[in-house]
């Protein structure tokens, strides 16, 4: 039989790639990433010169039909499949990364003059100028009982979709009310795609606070906060929420004629990126948490049980994968923080000897951190560079680096951040436990596990686990990709469910990191102090963080 294909386009923060996968075995045939032209837009608004505030953090919608364009054309290019053979094409998306639309369709900032007001734009995941709505609706849902606060460990994130979306109303209630509706941009790509109005359970449950039997909050819940947000669910949030798994739709004519596919290929429900990782590592069964290590890091989980717990930032029955609750948590920022190290604090000389040597600076860091002791240092960080979204949800909080003296060294620094985000998953592997969700075994995949042994073997230390490694370096495209195969279905060379798809087409590497005695012990004496130093900033002992971050307000 002929081969058949499916194409994963993986939409992250700074860009989206295409990859082509053949379905009988997960080999992953051509790949192609577009830097989004517009990037991350956190300090003026395109086409304006308008200054954003602090904490805003905006993309362009037409970045993401711009991967379309430009990288599907190009993993056809290079692999030489013909566009009939691709049966199915799946995506994932950062959420919540989320848009006001008008009734056609078309983001606000792409309509009229509202463009002039930041509000009208797309607000990427990481976008934390929300966190005065998530506390009100945090102390309104407390103060009311509502049984959905629960299912997010107690508190939501400002990052999900009913804070972004009660900042617009709060500070620009013209593009509120203008707005048809709010969609997350997955969704919107899908819309694109289809021309079908559907948004994903996953999406919708983890990001828009959406049950699969209770639906979304009430509407008399919502006008606790503000009576004009009393219809929000259910009118700018309406429209059919599908399972993942499900076909959203067949691809339309214009978008064929874009990418160079068929019209009528079939086309996955969007998925969340670090959702669809979880079974191209082959993970679809409970008590294998997977670590999505990149900018950030969400940790997925399955279980055959919903219990609800501090930690936890949120718990969707079919979630991840159909028949199992999905639990996430997660860190704002992982590779962030060594991305904001590298570019904003090392200096000169590092770079000096990084390019003499013919590498990066990471990498440079990385073999000089990789020679220290644990502890050696005597150093030790909080990894809240961009808030905390695990344990303690509260993107006020802000970085800590505790014992520099004169005599301290970049790759020191470098190893203390790597050990901080370490620390940051160890204390949500413990909420998960403590919490009554198993935790058997680890997984790491996304961008970093590939790029810095070092971090895994830290990982592997303070956890004091072993680690196994997706052998994909673009495991969220290819878990897209599986859901493409499972839209199409078996009968035209696909698969019936993600759990078929994963028996073939997910893969880990042979190798895994495994924890060594002698820096387990010492890393279980400086979590120890990590831990006080987290509740001591993080729970009321010294709100400084929050006193400062007032003043930088005015
Ligand atoms: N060698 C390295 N060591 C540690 N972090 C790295 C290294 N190389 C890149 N990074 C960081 O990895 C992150 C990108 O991860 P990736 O998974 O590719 O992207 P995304 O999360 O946006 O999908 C960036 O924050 C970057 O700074
Ligand atoms: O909250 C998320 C998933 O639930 C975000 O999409 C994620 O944190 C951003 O992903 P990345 O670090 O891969 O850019």
């Amino acid at each position: 039989m002929e081969k058949r294909y499916a194409i994963g386009v993986d939409y992250g923060t700074e860009s989206g790639r295409a990859l082509l996968v053949d379905i009988a075995t997960g080999e992953e045939v051509a790949t192609h990433v577009t830097p989004y032209p517009h990037g991350v837009i956190d300090e003026t608004l395109p086409g304006t010169g308008r200054k954003l505030e602090h904490d805003w953090a905006l993309q362009h919608p037409e970045d993401y039909l711009e991967v379309l364009r430009r990288s599907i054309p190009e993993v056809l290019r290079a692999s030489g499949v013909s566009p009939e053979r691709v049966i199915g094409i799946g995506i994932d998306f950062t959420a919540c990364t989320m848009m006001p639309l008008d009734a056609a369709g078309t983001p606000l900032c792409l309509v009229g003059n509202w463009k002039d007001n930041p509000h009208s734009w797309v607000k990427l995941w990481k976008h934390h100028a929300a966190q005065e709505e998530a506390n009100l609706i945090n102390a309104k849902a407390g103060e009311r009982g509502e049984l959905f606060l629960a299912r997010y460990g107690g508190r939501l994130s400002s990052e999900w979709m009913l804070p972004k979306a009660l900042q617009i109303l709060n500070e620009a209630p013209d593009i509120y009310a203008e707005a048809d509706c709010f969609m997350e941009a997955a969704d919107w790509v899908i819309m694109q795609m289809t021309g079908s109005f559907v948004r994903s359970s996953c999406t919708a449950g983890y990001k828009g606070t959406w049950h699969k039997r209770d639906g979304f909050p009430s509407d008399a819940f919502l006008a606790s906060l503000d009576e004009r947000f009393k219809d929000f669910a259910t009118e700018k949030l309406r429209g059919p929420i599908l399972p993942l798994g499900a076909k959203a739709g067949e691809l339309n004519e214009q978008m064929a004629a874009l990418t160079g596919l068929e019209p009528g290929t079939a086309v996955a429900v969007g998925n969340v990126d670090a959702h669809a990782m979880v079974p191209a590592v082959g993970v679809v069964t409970p008590g294998k948490l997977v670590l999505a290590m990149g900018t950030s890091t969400c940790h997925l989980l399955l279980s055959d049980k919903e219990v609800h717990a501090e930690g936890i930032a949120g718990v969707v029955e079919d979630g991840i994968v159909a028949g199992y609750y999905g639990y996430e948590a997660g860190q704002s920022a992982v590779g962030d923080i060594f991305a904001w190290y590298v570019n904003e604090s090392v200096p000169a000389y590092v770079q000096q000897h990084a390019k003499e040597e013919g590498i990066g600076v990471h990498e440079w860091l990385e073999r000089r951190a990789a020679q220290q002791k644990p502890g050696e240092s005597g150093l030790l960080a909080l990894d809240w560079w961009n808030g905390n979204r695990s344990v303690l949800m509260d993107s006020d909080l802000t970085g800590v680096m505790v014992g520099m003296t004169l005599q301290t060294k970049p790759e020191e620094i470098y190893r203390a951040l790597l050990e901080a985000t370490a620390f940051g998953t160890r204390k949500i592997i413990e909420a998960f436990q403590d919490g009554g969700v198993q935790v058997d075994e680890l997984y790491a995949c996304g961008g970093l596990p590939q790029r810095n042994r070092l971090l895994m073997q830290i990982y592997a230390d303070v956890t004091g686990r072993e680690i196994r490694i997706a052998d994909s370096t673009q495991t969220a495209a290819l878990g897209a990709a599986m859901f493409g195969a499972v839209a199409a279905g078996v009968e035209a060379g696909g698969y019936d469910s993600v759990a078929d798809a994963a028996k073939n087409m997910a893969r880990v590497r042979e190798e895994s990191f495994k924890p060594m005695a002698k820096n387990v012990e010492t890393y279980n004496a400086l979590y120890e102090e990590y831990v006080k130093l987290h509740d001591y900033f993080g729970r009321g002992g010294n709100d400084i963080m929050k006193r400062l971050k007032a003043l930088k307000s005015g």
